[in-house]
């Protein structure tokens, strides 16, 4: 089991993924770049196959499922081979079932009250977003000190320009994003130009 899940990388990638193909070879070449986590969004039809592939052909990677929007999706995520579940936002039933899998995962939340609710329900590790539509760095800021015991992993509009000031804040744990993966370098199975922006979001802190 994982210590913590903000804690691996300083940047999580956002992944879509359209064939199983796709997600290997985006995959390894994050590996490449010195960033061996991925989150695969479950936004296409092909993401659970995508889940499949990258953990029978890429181990060294860590797998997870993000965009779990209903709480069926989270058994099919476990089952596909994820390692860890992100939701984009939190019911009860979507928390869990999460939890039913005994995954690591981050439920999404967006304000304050989601936050204490999430708190009350044992998680301590979040996914904030969106982030910069939510408020950004000055919403993290703002609830760090009273509410101490939730740490984040922003996502939603975050750039390679604005990662370093969300990882400034005591607390966040990594940001996540989908800069890493354009689409036009994934369409065109551009690995290098996909391995030397996880690189520069390695080397982040
Ligand atoms: O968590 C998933 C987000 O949609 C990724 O947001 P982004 O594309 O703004 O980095
Ligand atoms: C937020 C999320 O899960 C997504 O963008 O797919």
């Amino acid at each position: 089991m994982l210590r913590s899940l903000l804690d691996v990388v300083p940047v999580m990638p956002v992944v879509v993924a359209h064939s199983a193909e796709e997600g290997v070879g985006i995959a390894r070449a994050l590996v490449a770049g010195g960033l061996p986590v991925i989150e695969l969004t479950l936004r296409t039809p092909e993401a659970l196959e995508a889940i499949r592939a990258i953990s029978a052909e890429v181990p060294e990677i860590l797998v997870g499922a993000g965009t779990i929007v209903a709480p069926g999706q989270a058994k099919l995520a476990a089952d596909a081979g994820a390692q860890f579940l992100v939701s984009p936002g939190t019911t009860g039933h979507i928390l869990h079932a999460m939890q039913d899998t005994d995954l690591p995962f981050l439920p999404g939340v967006g304000t304050v009250s989601e936050v204490l609710a999430a708190l009350e329900a044992g998680c301590t590790e979040l996914k904030f977003f969106p982030a910069e539509a939510s408020g950004g760095v000055d919403f993290l800021k703002s609830i760090a000190a009273p509410v101490p015991s939730a740490r984040f992993c922003p996502t939603g509009g975050i750039t390679a320009a604005s990662a370093a000031s969300y990882l400034a804040l005591p607390n966040v744990g990594c940001v996540g994003g989908s800069w890493l993966t354009p689409a036009d370098a994934v369409a065109s199975g551009d690995w290098d130009r996909i391995s030397s922006l996880a690189s520069a979001a390695a080397a982040l802190r």
